[in-house]
């Protein structure tokens, strides 16, 4: 199938082929980077998976898209466009998900980086956690197509695929962004996991290893509970290109 992934008023036209998990464009686009996440990578992260799994690929990443004239913008910005595609399968009963990370800055690294989401095509979530005063606070993002929102850098984060479809986002981030994985590998995921029930619903488990949960959010982009240093309406792409001097925020590190 040849999802696309533009909006009506997008420039940049690209459609992704789920069939080879390939970007598809009628152009030439540049693409720095394409990375694929295996059950293998992160197979302690699912609870209930069968310990002589078959390995398999879960998402892939496409990083440093653009037309070639807006290399030089991104550039000068020292910020990158990219491609997040999670696969619609259940893993040991769960929902296929990202690893989930938080950032740090690799020019500083006491310091950390914020992140524009752009929810493209599909069904999923986001989930977004941070240590508490008496434990960890959860928010749990039901997003749809078309939601933008930052992820500010206090957040531990990851993606959530709950449909039968390729769940596929954008985001731009910095040049300069790491991601720390170390606290969802220690404690094998994040403080929720998220199963299909019995009647094909979606069903909360705790994960024991982040005991306690002081507390839970679940909402929708509209309202989420966090400041955002700047909100957009139109394609995540095109907006940096008309107005970048807002995305600097996301540049520096702070
Ligand atoms: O880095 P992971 O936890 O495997 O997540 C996979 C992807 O989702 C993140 O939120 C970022 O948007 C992507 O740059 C990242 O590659």
């Amino acid at each position: 199938m040849l999802i696309d992934l533009s909006f009506p008023n997008s420039i940049l036209k690209v459609k992704y082929n789920d069939k080879v998990n390939k970007l598809v464009c009628d152009r030439d686009l540049i693409i720095e980077e394409e990375a694929v996440r295996m059950l293998s990578d992160m197979n302690t992260l699912f609870r209930d998976l069968n310990p002589d799994f078959e390995d398999e690929p879960l998402y892939y990443m496409i990083n440093g898209v653009c037309y070639p004239e807006h290399k030089e913008l991104f550039d000068n910005y020292r910020l990158k466009y990219e491609y997040t595609v999670l696969l619609p399968k259940l893993i040991g009963g769960e929902f296929l998900k990202a690893h989930g990370h938080i950032h740090y800055a690799k020019t500083d690294p006491d310091k950390s980086i914020m992140e524009f989401m752009e929810v493209i095509h599909g069904k999923g979530v986001f989930l977004l956690f941070l240590p508490s005063n008496k434990g960890f606070e959860v928010i749990i993002v039901n997003v749809k197509p078309g939601d933008r929102f930052i992820v500010p850098k206090e957040y531990y984060h990851l993606t959530i695929n709950t449909g039968s479809e390729p769940f596929i986002f954008s985001d731009i981030i910095s040049n300069v962004s790491g991601g720390d994985y170390s606290l969802l590998k220690e404690r094998k995921g994040a403080p929720v996991l998220m199963f299909k029930d019995s009647k094909g619903g979606i069903r909360l488990d705790w994960n024991h290893n982040y005991l306690p949960i002081e507390k839970i959010t679940i909402c929708d982009a509209d309202s989420i509970p966090w400041d955002q240093p700047f909100t957009i309406d139109g394609p995540l792409y095109e907006d940096f290109l008309s107005s970048p001097d807002k995305y600097r925020i996301l540049a520096n590190p702070y």
